[in-house]
């Protein structure tokens, strides 16, 4: 396309989302979370009642043993036991009911992803990847980075439902320990809380640890991929020397960077050593005072080592391991999702503001490829703002280029196009849409409601308004067939041609634009229903462009331009009679009111092509089948 602004877009609108910002790992996710605040409530409350066990078990083993086993009463030692077991029942129904909650937040932020990825993908195949401009040919991009996110899914659903198991195992063991005796569950809490220092500090090494080791990986494989691929290359150079130098180099460094990762991984004893096996030391070593002195039972002492072993030491681990692998893990591979989703597509257009209503073309030329023959050549035009101006000519000569670029919908490749003085490729492009509306041949029908439909353009119109509109335009009868503005459009209440038509033009009457361009948007109407329809638009406030269909629309217009071998030549019916002798022959045709679809093609000028059907669109032109009926009604 000429000219087109989407070849103009600037790098550093590539890298930050519409938001305003870089499309960070939290703006990815965040939102995801958000919305699933419900689903994360739940599954906070099933963690619960999966961790009743562990909240339990040491005080039940504690009293197994001291009310029953010890106390000589096997029977309600057994007894509390199989109560114990029910509640691990228990247990694995909040596991079972956690899982949907934890599934619904997970598949959420995949789909999120998804759309992220692929919408980026598409950015970088049509305007590039931000390095360059023009459509990237990078064409396994999206197949990468959808690949990744199948990866974050994998891991976000296990880090999601490890770290939950962790953070409520570790209270519920702790809770459990403060029942048993408040000084055993102090040390181990100060204890757990210098572990989590301890990963805390320990994470972002072993973060950095992982990306490295990443980061070599992937350049022993960049370098060894294409000495491989060429090793025979390599052999009749004699470049082994080389290559082995090259590649040897990648995987020593791939090997310490392997070791640098497992020597900071050791830390993570420490964090099980300071967490789990100190408080289970101490109460191991002070066990025989802590019995004799009358501070715990025998049984409370074993119920205290189980909640230190089965409850925090497990937990520590699973964070430890769960943290140190998948955490990291996932971390990477969301940095690196969220920096290839970091693309936006260039806005269109520009900045400025909408400021007037009179449109202006100063020699412009366009043509549909930089080789194809001009279909407008240095075409000049003024439509001030309330005009009415009809546009004819055989069909194929440029009549919808021209509505066009009016509409800033084509760029012209020489010359301007001005609104309100402003070149229409600077103004903003939803102000530009809003101001001038372009109606083409072809409805724009939706699913959905009538009233969905009409008020596309403007969501806030009133039923009053689109009465009147209704009204004016002829609707009527087809709101009432089709029972009112809530019936839903569907394939079950088809609608002719000429209805489409019909609703886009309420749609368009109602709506903000100032500007009214309708390219044959009432082909399918009866004369009279046309004329009405043309009558209604002009009278309202505003510039109306048509495109005629049929040569009464010029008649009604207060200004013709006849498009002809690329120019334009604008005037009244009487002067147009006189000064272009395209229009005279156009009126002569409509005259003799022999619709030229059924009669031999005649020859308009350079575009007009002798022999072709009218309407068919060839690479210079088609026959002439602007007046694809006989208007009997205007006939003058
Ligand atoms: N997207 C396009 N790519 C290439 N050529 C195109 C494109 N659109 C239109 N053309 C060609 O440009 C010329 C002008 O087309 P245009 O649609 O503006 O004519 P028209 O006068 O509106 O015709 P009609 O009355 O049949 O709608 C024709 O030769 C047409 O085949």
């Amino acid at each position: 396309m000429p000219n087109s602004p989407r070849h103009a877009h600037d790098r550093q609108d590539q890298q930050h989302n519409a938001a305003g910002g870089p499309l960070t790992v939290r703006r990815l996710i965040g939102p995801v979370l958000r919305s699933h605040r419900g689903h994360l409530g739940a599954l906070a409350a099933w963690s619960v009642v999966e961790t009743g066990p562990v909240l339990l078990s040491g005080t039940i083993v504690g009293a197994a043993l001291d009310r029953g086993f010890l106390a000589g009463r096997p029977g309600l030692g057994l007894l509390l036991l199989l109560g114990y077991g029910g509640c691990l029942v228990l247990g694995t129904f909040g596991t079972r009911q956690a899982m949907p909650h934890a599934a619904a937040v997970v598949e959420s932020l995949r789909d999120a992803l998804t759309r992220h990825v692929v919408r980026a993908g598409l950015c970088r195949a049509v305007y590039g990847d931000g390095a360059a401009p023009g459509p990237s040919a990078d064409v396994s991009a999206v197949t990468r980075a959808t690949r990744q996110v199948e990866t974050v899914r994998q891991l976000a659903g296990g880090l999601l439902l490890t770290l939950r198991t962790v953070a409520f195992g570790v209270v519920a063991a702790l809770v459990g320990l403060f029942a048993l005796d408040p000084v055993i569950a102090a040390v181990t809490g100060g204890s757990v809380l210098v572990a989590g220092a301890l990963m805390t500090r320990l994470t972002p090494l072993l973060r950095r640890r992982h990306v490295a080791l990443l980061e070599a990986q992937e350049e022993l494989a960049r370098r060894a991929g294409p000495h491989l691929s060429g090793i025979r290359d390599v052999a009749t150079c004699g470049a082994w020397e080389t290559a082995t130098r090259t590649v040897g180099g990648c995987v020593d460094a791939e090997a310490a960077a392997l070791l640098a990762e497992a020597r900071a991984g050791t830390g993570r004893i420490a964090v099980i050593a300071a967490g789990a096996r100190l408080p289970f030391a101490v109460v191991l070593l002070c066990s025989a005072w802590l019995v004799r002195s009358g501070l715990l039972t025998p049984g409370a002492l074993i119920g205290a080592m189980v909640y230190l072993l089965q409850g925090i030491e497990p937990a520590l681990r699973a964070l430890v391991q769960t943290v140190g692998t998948m955490g990291l893990q996932l971390s990477v591979t969301l940095r690196r999702t969220a920096a290839f989703a970091d693309v936006v597509p260039p806005r269109p257009g520009g900045t400025a503001p909408v400021t007037g209503s009179d449109v202006a073309l100063t020699d412009v030329s366009f043509a549909y490829g930089p080789h194809a023959e001009p279909v407008l050549s240095r075409v000049t035009l003024r439509v001030p703002d309330g005009s009415h101006l009809a546009v004819v000519g055989p069909s194929g000569v440029g009549k919808s280029t021209l509505a066009l670029l009016i509409g800033g919908i084509e760029h012209p490749a020489g010359g301007t196009v001005t609104l309100g003085g402003t070149p229409v490729g600077l103004l903003d492009t939803a102000e530009l849409r809003r101001h001038v509306a372009v109606v083409p041949q072809q409805s724009y029908i939706f699913a959905g409601t009538l009233r969905e439909n009409l008020t596309m353009l403007s969501p806030h119109a009133t039923d009053t308004e689109l009465e009147a509109a209704i009204s004016l335009l002829g609707l009527e009868g087809t709101v009432r067939r089709l029972g009112g503005y809530g019936a839903r459009i569907s394939g079950s209440a088809p609608l002719s041609q000429g209805e489409r038509q019909l609703i886009t033009l309420v749609r368009v009457y109602v709506s903000r634009a100032r500007i009214v361009i309708l390219d044959e948007a009432t082909c399918h109407l009866e004369p009279v229903a046309e004329k009405r329809a043309e009558e209604a638009f002009a009278a309202r406030p505003g510039t109306l462009i048509v495109v005629a269909h049929r040569l009464s629309s010029a008649l009604r217009a207060r200004r013709i331009a006849v498009v002809a071998s690329g120019r334009l030549t604008v005037g009244t019916h009487a002067e147009l009679l006189d000064r272009a002798p395209e229009y005279a022959a156009l009126i002569g045709h409509w005259r003799s009111g022999d619709p030229l679809g059924r009669r031999e093609p005649v020859r308009y000028g350079p575009v007009g092509r002798v022999g072709a059907r009218p309407g068919t669109r060839t690479g210079g032109g088609t026959a002439p089948a602007a007046l694809t009926e006989p208007d009997v009604e205007a006939e003058p």
